[in-house]
């Protein structure tokens, strides 16, 4: 850690307090995340499911970006050293009268749904999807602490307690264990209704009325659904009917597209509830594809105009050089722009590079492939040496304790139905 000076508190959560801090070696600035638990081994530490999560996440554009992994054997003390963001959604609307932009409610959540779908198409859930959880800096919109997550493909139910309650999916809380991915569509439906009337959507102030605060609005759902819920429930229980006021007065200014994605997030089945990836496709976010698509294909032509740009110089130094026509024709064999003209086969592997186009590369799925098949990244990163040790003030918007001891191994994507 000695690399690192500290500069100031940004941050702190249960597990952590989180630190402004430069590099000695670079000058740059970075998050610094202390663990308040001490660390007894390497092993220990490699076994903390927040770093295999972002090891295994990293790099995309909306996930937050690991730089280094610090333990300290002696004092049994470990850093994380993420990439340094503004601030968090909760502080980005905490106090604020004006309503933001609907385009950068849009950007938000575009960003917010491509994080979703880059770590479920790798078979992780995040489990604590909350504003405070959002960071972002500008326009750029990153997710955060992944100490909570989980593989897909881990066995339910799952036992510990997890998820802020007033973002805690109807499936969290009637069954014993017994959800899934889906649980972190429920909680981004809540974080874009929050961005968008600055208000959280379900303030509940226990269990019962969480639920209590979901059927004002929903309404009680249908008997199907409380079923298929009772059979993951060891009590039993049941709701008198309740009508529920819907999403609209709540929202009243909202366009037709956003309250349309709006519900489809916070559709009360999980089995009904729209995925990360169907979301992305949603008119809500038509312009925003268009645009994208337009991007890549600027991209495609520039970097195109760069190769034969780039050749051409190559063949001229190689004439110039040698005086020698052989050379430059060996080139030019070599490479089949330069005599047939582009080709997007040669082209898309540069483009994969940015994290963006890598998204865009990716088979289009279905949504069943992603989660019935291995994921596409293949292998777990290997992990880098690991080196040393090393406020804004967590929200007091109500939070419940989650498991002490967030260390386990994340099964690798290959693995199906096995787990912890
Ligand atoms: N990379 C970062 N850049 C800027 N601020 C950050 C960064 N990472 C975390 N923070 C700030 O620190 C706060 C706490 O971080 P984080 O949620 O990762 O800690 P935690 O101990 O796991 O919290 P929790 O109690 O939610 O489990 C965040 O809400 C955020 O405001």
């Amino acid at each position: 850690m000695n690399k690192y000076k500290p500069v100031g508190k940004i941050g702190e959560g249960t597990f952590s307090d989180v630190l402004k801090t430069q590099s000695l070696r670079d000058g740059n600035y970075y998050a610094c995340k202390q663990m308040k638990q001490h660390f007894e081994s390497i092993e220990q530490v490699n076994s903390l499911r927040e770093i295999q999560a972002l090891r295994r996440l990293n790099p995309h554009p909306n996930i937050l970006m690991l730089h280094e992994v610090v333990f300290d054997r002696k004092s049994g003390c470990l850093a994380l050293i993420c990439e340094l963001m503004d601030m968090n959604i909760y502080e980005l609307i905490r106090g604020r009268r004006k309503p933001l932009p609907e385009k950068k409610i849009m950007n938000y959540m575009y960003q917010l749904c491509k994080s979703l779908d880059h770590m479920h198409r790798n078979g992780i859930f995040h489990r604590d999807v909350k504003p405070e959880n959002i960071l972002i800096k500008e326009d750029t919109l990153k997710l955060g602490d992944f100490g909570s997550c989980r593989s897909v493909y881990s066995k339910q139910p799952y036992t510990e307690y997890i998820s802020t309650r007033w973002y805690r999916a109807p499936e969290c809380l009637l069954t014993d264990g017994y959800y899934s991915y889906k649980m972190d569509m429920w909680s981004s439906g809540c974080v874009f209704y929050e961005i968008t009337s600055f208000h959280p959507l379900f303030p509940g102030s226990n269990e019962l009325d969480q639920i209590s605060k979901i059927h004002d609005i929903l309404g009680t759902p249908a008997k199907k659904t409380l079923n298929k819920f009772k059979q993951s429930r060891a009590m039993s229980f049941d709701f008198p009917f309740k009508k529920g006021t819907g999403l609209s007065p709540h929202v009243p200014n909202i366009s037709p597209k956003s309250l349309s994605l709006m519900y489809a997030m916070i559709e009360y089945d999980p089995d009904q509830r729209i995925g990360a990836h169907q979301a992305l496709q949603h008119p809500y976010f038509r312009e925003l594809r268009t645009a994208e698509k337009q991007a890549v294909t600027m991209h495609r032509k520039m970097r195109l105009a760069e190769n034969i740009v780039g050749q051409e110089s190559i063949n001229l130094w190689c004439i110039s050089k040698d005086g020698n026509r052989q050379h430059s024709h060996r080139k030019t064999q070599q490479n089949p722009i330069r005599h047939h003209g582009p080709s997007y086969a040669i082209e898309l592997p540069k483009l994969n590079v940015s994290g963006v186009t890598k998204l865009t590369s990716y088979p289009s799925p279905t949504f069943h492939s992603v989660f019935t098949t291995p994921a596409t990244n293949g292998e777990v990163p290997v992990l880098q040496p690991i080196k040393y040790i090393g406020t804004n003030h967590k929200s007091e918007k109500q939070k419940e304790l989650k498991s002490s001891m967030k260390q386990y191994h994340l099964p690798t994507i290959e693995r199906r139905g096995g787990g912890y």
